[in-house]
C-alpha cells in the first residue's frame, strides 16, 4: 500500500501499544483471513486452481483493480476449500493468528452457501467449525462466534440455503451469533433480503449486513430499513449523508471501519480521503477492523496504527477504540465487562511512570 499516510510512520512505542493491546474484532471473513501459507499449500493440492503456489506470487495476485476483480480473485481462494478438513484448518489458523494479535473475542464472518455449493456436507462443515472454535478457545483463549452472511449476488437461492443452514436447530452451530450480507452491492439491491433477515432475527440472530461499501448512502438507509442492521460492514459512503450520520450517532448503529480493505479494493480512493474523521466528528461509533487482512496486506495491529494515524490518537484513543469495538459487539454483559477491565487495566500499566 503507498499511501502518504502509511500506518509505518506511527511511533514505535505506539505500534508496541497496539500489539499488546487486547482487542476485539467484529468484521473479519473467514476464507479471506487465510494466510499466504495457508493459500499456497492449498494451491498446491489443487493444481488446476489459478492461485499462485509460491507464497511471495501472491502479493501480486491479491493486488486488485477494482472491487470486481477482488471479488473475482477471493472467489477463487473459496475454490481451494474442497473438504471439512480444509475448513477445520482454515478455522483453527485463523484464531491462531487473532490470538497472536491479542483478540480476545471475534465475529468471524463465514459464508457457508459458497462450501456447500461446491459439495461440502453441511453437517461436517458445521462440525468443522465448531471444533476448530472450541479447540481455539482452549488453547488460545480466543473466543469465536460466527456470522453467516449470504452471498447477495449469487441470488436468492443463497439467501434462501444460507437462512436454512442459520436457523435449522439441528444444524445451526452453537457459535453463531449473527446474519450478515456481503459482495458486490452494485445491482443486488438490499430489500430483496427481507425476507430472510426477518427468519433469522426472529431465530434470535443479529443483523450486521455490508452497506455502503460500494454504493451511496441509500444502500445503508436500505440496510437499516428493510434489513433492521444493529451494525453495518464498512458504511463508508454514509459520509456523504448527514441525515444518516445523525441517525447512526443517535440510534447507536456502529460503523465497522476497514480502512485498508477499502484503498486496496479502491472503494476509496486514498487513506487520507477515508471519511472516518467525519463519522468521529459526527458522533458515530467507530470500531477498526482488518476484513480480508492477508489480501489486503494487512492485520488487525495495522489498521490500529493507521486508525491512530488518521485519527490522530494516542494510547488512550486507541484504548477507546478497542472498547468500541467491545461494546458494539455481541458478547454478554459479563464477557465485554472482562475485556473493557483488561484494557483499562492494561492501558494504566503501560502508562505508569
Ligand atoms: N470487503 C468485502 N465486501 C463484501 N464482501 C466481502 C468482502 N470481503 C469478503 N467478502 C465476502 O465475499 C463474499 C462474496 C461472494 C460472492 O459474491 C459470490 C457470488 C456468486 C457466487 C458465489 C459462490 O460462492 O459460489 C459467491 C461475501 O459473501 C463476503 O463474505
Ligand atoms: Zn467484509
Amino acid at each position: 500500500m503507498t499511501d502518504h499516510l502509511d500506518a509505518s510512520v506511527a511511533p514505535r512505542e505506539l505500534h508496541a501499544f497496539i500489539a499488546a493491546l487486547p482487542k476485539a474484532e467484529l468484521h473479519v471473513h473467514h476464507v479471506g483471513s487465510a494466510s499466504p501459507r495457508i493459500v499456497s499449500e492449498l494451491a498446491a493440492r489443487h493444481p488446476d486452481s489459478k492461485v499462485p503456489t509460491d507464497p511471495e506470487a501472491l502479493v501480486d495476485y491479491f493486488t486488485f483493480t477494482d472491487f470486481a476483480h477482488f471479488i473475482d480473485v477471493y472467489l477463487s481462494v473459496v475454490d481451494l476449500i474442497r473438504t471439512p478438513e480444509d475448513v477445520r484448518l482454515l478455522t483453527y489458523e485463523v484464531a491462531r493468528e487473532l490470538a497472536r494479535q491479542q483478540v480476545r473475542y471475534a465475529e468471524l464472518t463465514i459464508t457457508p452457501f459458497s462450501s456447500t455449493r461446491r459439495g461440502i456436507d453441511e453437517r461436517a462443515f458445521m462440525d468443522a467449525i465448531e471444533d476448530a472454535r472450541k479447540a481455539a478457545e482452549a488453547e488460545f483463549g480466543t473466543v469465536l462466534r460466527w456470522c453467516f452472511d449470504i452471498p447477495g449476488e449469487a441470488g436468492l437461492e443463497a439467501a434462501e440455503e444460507t437462512t436454512r443452514l442459520a436457523t435449522d436447530d439441528r444444524l445451526r452451530p452453537e457459535g453463531l451469533v449473527s446474519f450478515g450480507l456481503g459482495g458486490p452491492e452494485i445491482g443486488v439491491p438490499r430489500p430483496q433480503f427481507k425476507p430472510y433477515f426477518d427468519r433469522a432475527i426472529a431465530a434470535g440472530l443479529h443483523s450486521v449486513p455490508h452497506a455502503g461499501e460500494t454504493t451511496g448512502p441509500e444502500t445503508v438507509w436500505d440496510a437499516l430499513t428493510y434489513l433492521r442492521a444493529e451494525r453495518i460492514g464498512h458504511g463508508t459512503s454514509s459520509a456523504q449523508d448527514p441525515k444518516l450520520l445523525a441517525h447512526l450517532a443517535e440510534q447507536r448503529i456502529a460503523l465497522e471501519v476497514c480502512p485498508t480493505s477499502n484503498i486496496a479494493t479502491r472503494a476509496v480512493r486514498t487513506l487520507g480521503e477515508h471519511p472516518i474523521k467525519e463519522f468521529v466528528r459526527a458522533g458515530v461509533i467507530v470500531t477498526i477492523n482488518s476484513d480480508d487482512p492477508p489480501m489486503f496486506g494487512t492485520d488487525l495491529d495495522n489498521e490500529y496504527a493507521v486508525a491512530a494515524r488518521l485519527l490522530d490518537l494516542d494510547e488512550r484513543g486507541l484504548a477507546e477504540l478497542a472498547k468500541n469495538a467491545v461494546d458494539a459487539s455481541f458478547l454478554d454483559v459479563a464477557g465485554k465487562a472482562r475485556i473493557r477491565d483488561e484494557i483499562d487495566t492494561f492501558t494504566t500499566a503501560w502508562l505508569a511512570p
